[in-house]
């Protein structure tokens, strides 16, 4: 049996999520079992990319934002996405959204968050429920001083890409200390069905905010760079995205499902005195490695910072 998902702030990531688990709840797209292609793990840390989980997906959705021109807007895009689950769209009506829910996606700016959990009849209507949070930079002491003790929170930091299903969602560990129960396998289920799903310590959050959930961003700077460089050997634009594109998804997938280490598949292009090493040598040059690895540095204490505003 469904559930009812309601989202708070359902803007580009909660659109990107629903979409997400709409089209994980068609038919064709319910995995028979952990596919080679999703699945296959990589496993660099302790853990393996979370796998499965028996509790089910949600079957209604309550999407909600604060103004009825979102809301119209909102209505259009959800109505293209035809699914056996309903989407409904509200605009003003959180607590009266929350109430009818059984578990609540925190999707709003960081600094409506206070704004909305504080609203009369929120901390009743939450009574209970898990509220999961994806906002950056605001803890979880944070969101739990705005709920009632009964509230099971937890966050969790997902990407643009889930709404293709190859998202990354990093999901927080609770402390030892904490005994509450939050319902582990509801989060999976929803996460493992738009992309990669795992369970990371809520002190990585901000590093994790800034590597997957801002790295969409990083990773298309790099790709337009790309099909730049193609455009301006002569390549028709539209071909030279295609292969970077597709280049970067193929490194990335050889990373991820045979488990190459980037340097050993770099090492592979690079043919003594050929062209790759001229090329690697011209980034080394432009000092690309630190400048990216600053970049995720800087975004990780500007996420730090969201919260606190
Ligand atoms: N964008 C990304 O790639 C990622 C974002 N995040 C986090 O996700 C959160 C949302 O980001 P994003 O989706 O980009 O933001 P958006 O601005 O796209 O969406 C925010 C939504 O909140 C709604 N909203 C504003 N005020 C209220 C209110 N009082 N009640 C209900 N809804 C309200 C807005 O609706 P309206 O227009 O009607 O005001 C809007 O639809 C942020 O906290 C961000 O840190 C996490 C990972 C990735
Ligand atoms: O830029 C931001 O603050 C949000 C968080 C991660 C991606 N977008």
């Amino acid at each position: 049996m469904g559930y009812t998902l309601c989202v708070l702030g359902c803007g580009t990531m909660g659109v990107a999520i629903i979409s997400g688990v709409l089209a994980s709840l068609e038919p064709r797209n319910i995995f028979s079992g952990p596919s080679p292609q999703k699945w296959e793990s990589y496993t660099p840390g302790t853990s393996s990319p979370i796998r499965d989980a028996d509790a089910s997906l949600p079957s209604r959705f309550v999407a909600c934002v604060s103004r009825d021109e979102t809301a119209r807007r909102l209505v259009n895009t959800f109505s293209a996405a035809r699914s056996a689950a309903s989407v409904e769209v509200r605009a003003g009506k959180n607590v009266e959204a929350v109430q009818e829910s059984d578990v609540v996606l925190l999707c709003c700016k960081p600094q409506v968050a206070s704004v909305i959990l504080n609203e009369s009849g929120m901390k009743e209507a939450l009574n209970g429920k898990l509220l999961i949070s994806i906002l950056a930079g605001v803890t979880r002491s944070q969101l739990k001083a705005w709920v009632s003790p009964s509230t099971k929170v937890i966050r969790a930091m997902p990407n643009t890409p889930c709404k293709i299903r190859e998202g990354m969602t990093v999901v927080s560990t609770l402390p030892s200390s904490d005994s509450e129960a939050v319902d582990r396998a509801i989060i999976l289920q929803i996460f493992s069905s738009i992309g990669r799903c795992r369970f990371l310590d809520e002190k990585h959050f901000d590093a994790c905010t800034a590597l997957s959930g801002s790295g969409p961003a990083f990773a298309c700077i790099f790709l337009e760079a790309m099909a730049d460089g193609g455009v301006m050997m002569g390549l028709p634009r539209a071909e030279a995205l295609e292969l970077a594109a597709q280049t970067l998804q193929g490194a990335a997938r050889m990373t991820l499902q045979a488990g190459t280490h980037p340097a050993q598949l770099k090492d592979a292009v690079t043919t003594p005195g050929g062209c790759t090493i001229a090329g690697l040598l011209t980034l080394e040059d432009g000092r690309v490695r630190s400048t990216i690895a600053r970049a995720i540095q800087i975004a990780t204490e500007r996420a730090s910072e969201l919260g606190k505003q």
